[in-house]
């Protein structure tokens, strides 16, 4: 069975070498929508795939270091990165170019590592990231799957080489999220205070 939950968040980029000029050489934003879609053959102890409730902690919080956030690639040009970090607190810097179908693997692998290190504590059993839905806007959408994550045709990258501002992390309820993702701590899926 799959549930889906949706988050949205204001984000701006700039996606270098595209065909259409005004994504490639303007800054400018979209109302993105994410759609993560989550993957079980059984139920809990409350007979669901996974609460949607517990996916309004570290999750959303990933998600919502996005929001209000200029989002570059590390290979643009040293100037334009600059004055991006210089002009907006909220900034993340990713390996890839921030196109609908990137940003669709970078969460993917940021959730799926979450979902992977996350002890299970209502009798979740076998809870697995199906798919990652983004949706730049109300016409034109990526869907990532595992094999897209993993496709090094796409680009190959870790985790570790995302960078999010300290302001982004500052936000969060648990500073320290990423960097116990990447040093391969567990997290226990209790529902948000
Ligand atoms: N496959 C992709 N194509 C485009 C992406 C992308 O990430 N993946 N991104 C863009 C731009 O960011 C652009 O702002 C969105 O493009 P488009 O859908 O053409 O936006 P419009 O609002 O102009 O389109 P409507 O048809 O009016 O909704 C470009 N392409």
């Amino acid at each position: 069975m799959l549930i889906r939950k949706l988050f949205k968040f204001e984000g701006a980029h700039i996606v270098r070498n595209c065909s259409t000029r005004r994504c490639a050489h303007s800054l400018h934003g979209h109302s993105y929508k994410v759609e993560v879609l989550l993957q079980a053959d059984a139920l809990d102890h409350g007979q669901m795939v996974y609460d949607f409730g517990l996916l309004k902690g570290h999750v959303r919080d990933f998600i919502d270091a996005f929001d209000h956030a200029v989002a570059f690639w590390e290979k643009d040009d040293p100037t334009y990165i600059q004055q991006c970090k210089q002009f907006s607190e909220r900034w993340i810097s990713l390996p890839v170019s921030p196109s609908a179908e990137q940003l669709s693997r970078v969460f993917f692998h940021l959730l799926d590592a979450l979902l992977t290190s996350t002890d299970m504590a209502n009798g979740e059993s076998g809870v697995c990231l199906h798919s990652i839905i983004i949706h730049e806007t109300d016409t034109g959408y990526a869907q990532c799957f595992r094999e897209d994550a993993c496709n090094p045709n796409m680009g190959a990258f870790e985790l570790k080489q995302i960078r999010f501002s300290e302001p982004i992390q500052n936000e969060w309820a648990d500073r320290q999220m990423f960097a116990r993702l990447l040093a391969g701590e567990r997290f226990t899926n209790e529902p948000p205070a």
